[in-house]
């Protein structure tokens, strides 16, 4: 197998089909280190699939996955792809209401889980300057001793993106972040995505265009499974193919 030493993502010739229907087809990406991809596309054009195939979800029928350049994403379970450092951020939140921000955020940094790190743990020096690191990151830093039951819908996202920069991954997915949010959430999140991205790589799942135009990044249509068109924003959406199958609908 040949080595993409640099790129963080790289997929190339994967298909994979549900009962003979190819949800994925010989679908190709690649995506740096600390880079954004953003994925548009129809609905049902595989942007799901694509992630799960990526987090082993799914396997892929053919087709190479590589993560950070070498290892094969194809023969590694879910868990073991989420200790790689891919982290996944799907649509719900999935935050601990009944917790105060700053505990949900304690919760999820990487570190030993076994019942005496549990029952004894007191949050070191270190612990407490990363946790107030990533607070400053996602915008709560002073919301920090509310509960996350009392966050806005918004807020809660951000959280939930602190607790998958908490377990540090090399590659974030981020499935449809600002579905609900107000305008400016949708604007804070992109500008906190653009952070992010500065020391890792992010792909964004989304269909609000004025979002993905935020986020300034390269970006990949797809449908059927396939690439449409990428390139910048302005290139794609005045590509006649991505206006006829998906913006123009
Ligand atoms: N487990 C499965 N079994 C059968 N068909 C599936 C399965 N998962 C996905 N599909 C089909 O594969 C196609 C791609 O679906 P997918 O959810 O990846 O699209 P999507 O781009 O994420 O769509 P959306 O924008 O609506 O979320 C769809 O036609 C879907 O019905």
């Amino acid at each position: 197998m040949s080595a993409h030493t640099d790129t963080m993502l790289y997929l190339d010739g994967v298909s994979v089909a549900f009962d003979g229907f190819k949800a994925i087809n010989n679908l190709a990406i690649i995506v740096k280190p600390a880079e954004m991809l953003a994925i548009i596309g129809p609905n049902g054009a595989g942007k799901t699939t694509m992630m799960d195939i990526i987090t082993g979800k799914t396997r892929p029928d053919t087709g190479q996955v590589l993560f950070d350049g070498r290892t094969d994403l194809t023969r590694l379970d879910e868990a073991a792809i989420a200790n790689l450092g891919i982290g996944r951020k799907f649509q719900k939140p999935t935050v601990f209401e009944s917790q105060t921000v700053w505990d949900n955020l304690e919760m999820a940094l990487k570190k030993p889980r076994g019942i005496f790190s549990t029952l004894f743990y007191t949050a070191s020096d270190d612990d407490v300057a990363r946790i107030t690191e990533i607070l400053e990151t996602v915008r709560l830093i002073a919301r920090k001793d509310e509960l996350a039951a009392n966050l806005s819908h918004g807020q809660k996202q951000w959280l939930e993106i602190g607790m998958l920069l908490a377990q540090d991954p090399k590659l974030l997915l981020v499935d449809e972040p600002v579905a609900g949010m107000t305008d400016s959430e949708t604007e804070e999140t992109a500008k906190l995505l653009r952070e992010i991205s500065q020391t890792r790589s992010v792909v964004v799942v989304e269909h609000d265009m004025s979002f993905v135009r935020e986020l300034g990044s390269r970006v990949v249509c797809l449908a059927e499974g396939s690439v449409l068109a990428e390139g910048s924003l302005d290139q794609v959406s005045a590509n006649p193919v991505v206006i006829e199958r998906y913006l123009g609908r």
